[in-house]
């Protein structure tokens, strides 16, 4: 049976070095879903103010978070279901990807989105690990423009899903690919095609 529901939106969260694009990448592969990075959405002044050791604050996230969104949305007014990584650390920050109001944030409310999130349309699978782990994953990476010494302002930024959220919880200890499994699995998604 080939399950894909009517715009399920996966956001795949959690610091950096956690896992997302490479976990993202593979659960969407393994689901024929489309994938999206949320990375390529930051604006320009994010990826330089990140690339040169600072961290983002609420003010620089509002407008990624907001292209973040445009995207969920866009899945599913299409009806298509997607899987986007964005760090998405605090609850405020999950609050306006589902669409609903958040003070201060600039961001028009979003009725349509926070009904479908409610229903269950915007899931959350947050990949965590611990700090030792996340440390050594940064730096044994390559290439990519976030430093691992933002490490501890990520950490310190984070707000974990509480149990209100319905989010998945995955431990990133085991190899991407059993992850990635474990996160079908837990979903109880089936792979495309199966
Ligand atoms: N489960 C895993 N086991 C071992 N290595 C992993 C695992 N997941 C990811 N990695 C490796 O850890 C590093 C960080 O992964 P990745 O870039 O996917 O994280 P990220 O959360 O997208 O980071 P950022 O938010 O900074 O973009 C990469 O070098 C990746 O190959
Ligand atoms: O919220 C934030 O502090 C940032 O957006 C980061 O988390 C980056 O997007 C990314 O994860 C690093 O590559």
């Amino acid at each position: 049976m080939n399950t894909r529901p009517r715009g399920l939106v996966l956001v795949v969260m959690g610091v950096s070095g956690s896992g997302k694009s490479t976990v993202a990448e593979l659960v969407a592969g393994r689901l024929g879903w489309v994938v999206a990075e949320g990375d390529a959405m930051h604006p320009r002044a994010n990826v330089e103010k990140m690339a040169a050791g600072r961290p983002l604050d609420d003010a620089d996230r509002w407008p990624w978070l907001a292209a973040v969104r445009a995207w969920i949305r866009g899945q599913l007014e299409a009806g298509e279901p997607g899987v986007v990584t964005c760090s998405a650390l605090r609850r405020s920050y999950r609050d306006a990807l589902r669409g609903e109001t958040v003070a201060g944030s600039g961001l028009a409310a979003d009725p349509a989105l926070a009904a479908r999130a409610r229903e269950g349309a915007v899931m959350f699978v947050h990949l965590h690990g611990a700090p030792e782990v996340l440390a050594g994953r940064l730096a044994g990476r390559r290439g990519h423009f976030m430093p691992a010494g933002l490490l501890a302002s990520q950490l310190a930024a984070l707000e974990e899903p509480g149990p209100d959220e319905r989010a998945l919880t995955v431990d990133i200890g085991p190899a991407p690919a059993a992850v990635a499994q474990t996160i079908v699995d837990r979903l109880g998604l089936a792979a495309a095609g199966s």
